[in-house]
């Protein structure tokens, strides 16, 4: 790698003087491509938009507001959304068999988001924590998350989302096994051509605070989620956890959060040249988000950055609530 050379033969700063000029020297770029916009859908009236406190500028829609997005991500360019359900405490249960209900939210979304716009991809989440009484994303008992009746019950999930029509499961329960269990599932019951992408480097964060008010889990989870999710001091065992996903039969691996994550962003796509995605999760959102509305940063900006930079860490795309927003401020430039 050759740097530049020293003062005053080189002056870096005559690359830096005209928008032409770094424009021609730019690296990296953010388009609408790289999107996937996640949305929550909740039961109610058509007409349904329920700001979401510790997410101000997000929604919860109903089964018809996702059929809109939809068609509002196809109009924007944006590829793909990821669904995900507020349940109702009467239906959510110890066996959480509201997760694999083929008429549930997620499936009744999954089907008015493919006739809205067929042309935009539908990811969804594999997990149990939005229909567990126990608010964790597996299956309880004794006060213990139980790994292999999880997978189960991960891998009914999985089947009748794929019935339901969707293109891009997203496994982000953390598991053992998961993936190989529900890939081989998959080919049996005929669905080998739809894609994983799993949520493989998936830290166990506080910045998931605010999704967990989102999806109405914040109530029911006692404890934390640190017996599953990856310490957040362990880069090593991130890349471990890619390697197994990999292997098991992911097609894609995402890092989450993104933010405070970016060094496992670059090492993913450096080791395993696969698709690599971040999730800018919902604390990420909020702290941008709050910032701009208390007037302390521009939020314009800060938001554009915070997506470029997953970009320059090596990421094909992110997941991120600002999709939208960002999609439109691209088409206006
Ligand atoms: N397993 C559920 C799930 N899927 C996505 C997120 C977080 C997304 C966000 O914070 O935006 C979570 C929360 C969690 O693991 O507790």
């Amino acid at each position: 790698m050759h740097s530049s050379a020293p003062f005053p033969i080189g002056r870096p700063r005559r690359l830096r003087r005209s928008a032409a000029l770094r424009g021609l020297v730019r690296e990296n770029v953010l388009t609408a491509d790289d999107l996937i916009w996640p949305v929550f859908v909740r039961e109610g009236p058509a007409e349904l938009m329920e700001e979401i406190p510790s997410m101000p500028g997000v929604f919860r829609r109903s089964v018809e507001g996702i059929a809109d997005a939809a068609r509002e991500a196809a109009e924007l360019g944006i590829p793909a959304i990821c669904l995900f359900p507020y349940t109702e405490d009467e239906k959510k249960t110890a066996a959480c068999e509201e997760a694999w209900n083929p008429e549930n939210l997620t499936c009744s979304a999954i089907r008015a988001a493919k006739a809205a716009a067929p042309e935009v991809a539908v990811m969804t989440d594999i997990a149990l924590d939005p229909y567990n009484a126990h608010g964790h994303d597996g299956i309880v008992k004794n006060g213990e998350v139980l790994n292999d009746e999880t997978v189960e019950a991960l891998v009914r999930m999985a089947l009748v989302q794929a019935e339901a029509g969707a293109d891009i499961l997203g496994p982000s329960d953390m598991m053992d096994g998961r993936i190989g269990a529900m890939r081989h599932a998959l080919e049996e019951a005929g669905y080998g051509h739809l894609s994983i992408m799993s949520y493989a480097a998936k830290m166990a964060s506080a910045f998931y605070g605010p999704f967990r008010d989102a999806v109405g889990a914040s109530g029911a989870l006692k404890g934390d989620k640190s017996t599953y999710q990856i310490d957040p001091a362990n880069g090593d065992e991130a890349m471990r956890m890619v390697a197994r996903d990999l292997s098991e039969g992911a097609d894609m691996v995402m890092v989450k959060p993104g933010m405070p994550y970016l060094d496992l962003c670059r090492r993913v796509r450096e080791r395993f040249s696969v698709p690599t995605f971040a999730y800018q999760v919902s604390g990420e959102y909020a702290m941008i988000e709050g910032a701009a509305r208390a007037g302390w940063i521009d939020g314009e900006k800060a938001m554009a950055e915070s997506l470029l930079a997953f970009k320059r860490a090596g990421c094909d795309g992110i997941l991120t609530y600002f999709a939208p927003r960002i999609a439109r401020r691209l088409k206006e430039v």
